[in-house]
């Protein structure tokens, strides 16, 4: 079963539907921001994030991407405020990419792309007991996102695309501790939210996205280095993950806030 999904992963975004019917449902993800149709929100507060350097854990090469897994058996990294209703446990973050510099966010602007986004997951530890619990429950996930932009060397990206060195191939783990994900986050904190579903198989329509506004930098190199990850495992022949981005989905009536 797992090698067929696998090869139905290789298909694409197209053919997941085949396998996942959700892939064609209301709150599918990422969607296209047409800024002018977002409706201001004054309910919404600011965002209360607490993510501590010390429950990082793991860097893991999960075949379509990279995931660095946080430590989540307690509440020291949480994020609250914001559109949600308690506490969500930060539980990994990853990036996506694309196969040049034009492209590679997920969610787009008005139309317009970003080099790439950065996912920082967060499961409803108020309600449910684990993320496996959370992960198809409408309420379920918070994901915290970041756009990058084309432009000059990311300082603090430096320790991420080291460490990636370590896990080249599918299915590698390194440990990957001490690492500061509010190091990646830009000045201003304002944000989009909107309910959504994961953008990969299986598809839930389990998020509550924030998507910060301002994006950080990404330089050509960085992101030639993302591209070096292999979704082959040792020893097959070397099979470069050159990009990992679904397109925007139809937005099907939904209000996006800030
Ligand atoms: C089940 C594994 C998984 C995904 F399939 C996925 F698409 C995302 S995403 N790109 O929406 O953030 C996750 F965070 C994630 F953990
Ligand atoms: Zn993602």
């Amino acid at each position: 079963k797992a090698s067929k999904k696998f090869f139905f992963f290789c298909l694409g975004p197209d053919h997941w539907h085949k396998l996942y019917p959700i892939a064609n449902g209301d709150h599918q993800s990422p969607i296209d921001i047409k800024t002018k149709e977002v409706k201001k929100d004054a309910s919404l507060g600011h965002l209360q994030i607490t993510w501590k350097p010390s429950t990082c854990k793991e860097i893991v090469n999960v075949g379509h991407s990279f995931h660095v897994n946080f430590e989540d058996k307690d509440n020291q990294s949480v994020l609250a405020g914001g559109p949600l209703p308690g506490n969500y446990r930060l539980c990994q973050f990853h990036f996506h990419w694309g196969q040049t510099d034009e492209q590679g966010s997920e969610h787009t602007v008005d139309g317009g792309k970003y080099a790439s986004e950065l996912h920082l997951v967060h499961w409803n530890s108020d309600k449910y007991s684990s993320r496996a619990e959370a992960f198809d429950k409408p309420d379920g996930l918070a994901i915290v996102t970041v756009f990058l932009k084309l432009g000059s060397g990311n300082e603090n990206l430096k320790d991420v695309l080291k460490a990636l060195d370590s896990v080249k191939t599918k299915g590698k783990k390194a440990p990957f501790s001490n690492f500061d994900p509010a190091s990646l986050l830009p000045k201003s904190l304002d944000y989009w939210t909107y309910n959504g579903s994961l953008t990969h198989p299986p598809l839930h329509e389990s998020v509550i996205w924030i998507i910060f506004k301002e994006p950080i930098t990404i330089s050509s190199e960085q992101l030639a280095h993302f591209r070096t990850l292999l979704s082959s495992a040792e020893g097959e022949r070397p099979c470069p993950i050159l990009s990992n981005h679904r397109p925007p989905q139809p937005l099907k009536g939904r209000v996006v806030r800030s």
